[in-house]
This record gives structure tokens, sequence and C-alpha cells, in this order.
């Protein structure tokens, strides 16, 4: 039987794709009329020209059609500008506190936050970055990437990710790519234009991007820091006391001396170091020997000083697929190596 309340309770069961609340709780549905087998209603996006609206229509009319309906009519608005300010507000109460603060940075969060750093550039950061968290979220994991290399962001190039992120007011929902949701510093400047910023600035950039996200309910965000022992990397040990450190280096023995400097910052700050990852750590050739192109022993040497392990060894590798991402698939030697360390700091 066809009646408001079976239509209202279906669609109670769409989500929309971003905000990943139901259509129903989020306003979105609106004049159901029901005429024998025929429905009629209005979806009311929350931004006019939504990139999702195909999506939530498949959606609605499933749901719909579900219910025994022959036909579902559905036109499209959006919602006012007042509309639009009263659900970012009331989404925004569930992820700051009233002084302000992002509730995921309160002690009892859940949310658990792992800095990825590096002495130097180059040596992998930003595919450790992508990697674990895709790694993690293929374990079910809720996971951010949080790209607080602020002159220096790679993620979105390195995830092939060439949309921004929605932004309703001043609130931006994070783009997703393989089940992580991304922000970045990439996202808000136009044709790669360099960001030039000091200190205070950064500092306020990297609190906007933890307060104005709509993150939703996370397990693991990942930050990806910039090179060293700079601003940001400082501002970072300040803001989130609770972080734990992973940090990353190639075997060069020389690497692997700078990057001491970025662990014993760590420990400085007291963040908890997760471990070392040896990135670039061997090239296993077409008759399975291991070359190791940097030599050997600058990792373990680096963990013994900052008295943690080395967590994970990768070796050099292509992405398989020829897309020019840097994600590495699941079934790879490289994709392998990462579920791994996912699975170990599941424990840690
Ligand atoms: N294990 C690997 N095998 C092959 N190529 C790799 C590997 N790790 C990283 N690379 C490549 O090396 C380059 C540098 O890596 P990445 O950008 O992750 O380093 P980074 O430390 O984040 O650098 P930056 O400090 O500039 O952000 C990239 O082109 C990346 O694709």
């Amino acid at each position: 039987m066809l009646t408001k309340e079976n239509v209202v309770n279906a669609l109670k069961q769409v989500n929309d794709p971003e905000l990943h609340q139901s259509i129903v709780d989020l306003n979105m549905v609106r004049n159901i009329h029901i005429h024998d087998n025929h429905i009629a209603l209005d979806i009311i996006l929350t931004i006019p020209g939504c990139p999702l609206k195909a999506k939530i229509q498949q959606d609605v009319e499933e749901a719909i059609q579900a219910l025994g309906a022959s036909t579902v009519t559905i036109s499209f608005g959006s919602m006012t500008d007042q509309e639009r300010r009263t659900l970012t507000a009331s989404l925004q109460a569930k992820n700051v506190t009233d002084q302000g603060m992002p509730n995921m940075l309160l002690p009892n969060s859940g949310v658990q936050f792992i800095a990825i750093t590096s002495g130097k550039g180059g040596v992998g950061k930003s595919t450790v970055t992508i990697n674990l968290a895709v790694a993690l979220a293929r374990l079910g994991k809720r996971v951010g990437i949080l790209d607080a290399d602020i002159y220096g962001f790679s993620i979105p190039a390195m995830m092939k990710i060439d949309q921004k992120p929605t932004m309703l007011d001043q609130t931006a929902i994070p783009v997703e790519r393989h089940g992580v949701k991304i922000m970045s510093m990439g996202f808000f400047t136009n044709d790669n234009q360099p960001v030039m910023w000091r200190g205070p600035m950064l500092n306020k950039w990297i609190r906007n991007f933890l307060v104005n996200t709509l993150w939703g309910d996370l397990d693991y965000l990942l930050i990806d820091l910039p090179p060293g022992t700079g601003d940001v990397a400082i501002d970072m040990a300040a803001m989130i006391p609770q972080a734990q450190e992973i940090i990353v280096t190639t075997p060069h023995l020389a690497a692997s001396h700078v990057a001491s400097r970025a662990g014993l910052m760590a420990q400085h700050t007291k963040h908890r170091i997760l471990g070392v990852v040896e990135n670039m750590a061997y090239f296993e050739g077409a008759d399975g020997q291991k070359n190791y192109l940097f030599g050997q022993g600058g990792a373990e040497q680096l963990a013994d000083l900052l008295q943690t392990d080395v967590i994970a060894q990768i070796p050099f590798a292509q992405p398989e697929e020829n897309t020019g991402s840097s994600v590495y698939d699941e079934v790879s030697i490289i994709g392998e190596v990462f579920t791994h360390l996912a699975e170990d700091l599941l424990y840690k």
C-alpha cells in the first residue's frame, strides 16, 4: 500500500552521497503526492547544480519503485540561502564544540591522528599517506587525509582528483576517493598557483581545515606534514598533542640522518612515534633478486636512535594502473605491504 508514511520511511534509507545522511533528515524531501500508483515529489538539493543529482535521482526512484509505485516524478529544486545556512549550522553543531573547538580533538573523540613526516622532500611521505589511508579504508575504517603540506600540496594530483569540494556556506564537504575523505590546500588554489603565506596565516588555515570541514565520523585522520620541522609541524604539534607520528625515510644514511631531526622533534613534542617507514628500500629484479639502490641500514639506524621500530619496508615499483595515480593496487607488492602496515596499526 502506497502511503506518504511508507514513502518517507523508504526515503529515510536514501543518503545524500556527500553528507552521508538521510535525505529525509536533511529536509531534502518535500511535497509528496500520491495518485494511485504514481508518486510525485520534490527533492531540494543543498546547492544548485549538485554534481551528484543523478545519483540521488536513481536512489530515490529505486527506493519508491521497491514500494510498488509504477511511476515516480521528481522535481528538483535547491535550498534557499537561509535553509542552507540553517542546515550548515546544524551539521557544524555536531562538528564543533560551543567553544569553537573541533569535536574530533576532544580526548574521547575516538579519532586517531597519525602525522606522516619526513626530514626532507621527495622520500615518499605523500605516497605513504595516501596508500596507508586507502589500506585502512579497505579494512573498513573511516579515514580522512588532511594534506597539511600547504606550500607543497600534492595529494589531489597524486590521487587524480580534479574536482573541488562542495561548499555549504563556508564549510567544505571533503572530496572522497577510494573510500577516503580528502582535504587539501590544492583544492583552493587556481591552476596550481603557489601558496605564499607566512606562519600565522598558515596556522589559521590548518584550524580552518579542521573546523570548517564536515569530516563526519572518522576512525583515522592522516596528516601529510610538509618535510622538515617548520611552522606547520610546530602548529600541528600544539594543536593536536595526541597525534602519533610515522617517520618516512629512504635507506640512505644521509636521508635518515636528516629524518632524525623530524623524529627528535616528535619526541620533543611528546608525540608518540609509531615507527619508521623505509621507502624505496630496494628494487626487486625479474630474477627475484633484491637490489639495494640507496644502500641499506639507514632506517634501522634511525629507528634505533628514536627507540622505535622499522614498521614497513616499501620497494621501488610503479602503481599498476597506467592512470598516473599513486594509489597502488591492493594485489601488488606495495599494496600488500600497506595492507600489512594498516593491519598492524589497528593493534598499536
Ligand atoms: N616506492 C616507490 N616506488 C616508486 N616511486 C615512488 C615510490 N615512493 C614514491 N615514489 C615516487 O617518488 C616521488 C616522490 O614521492 P612523494 O611525493 O610521495 O614524496 P614526498 O616525500 O611526499 O615529497 P614532497 O616532500 O615533495 O611532498 C613521486 O613521484 C612518487 O610517485
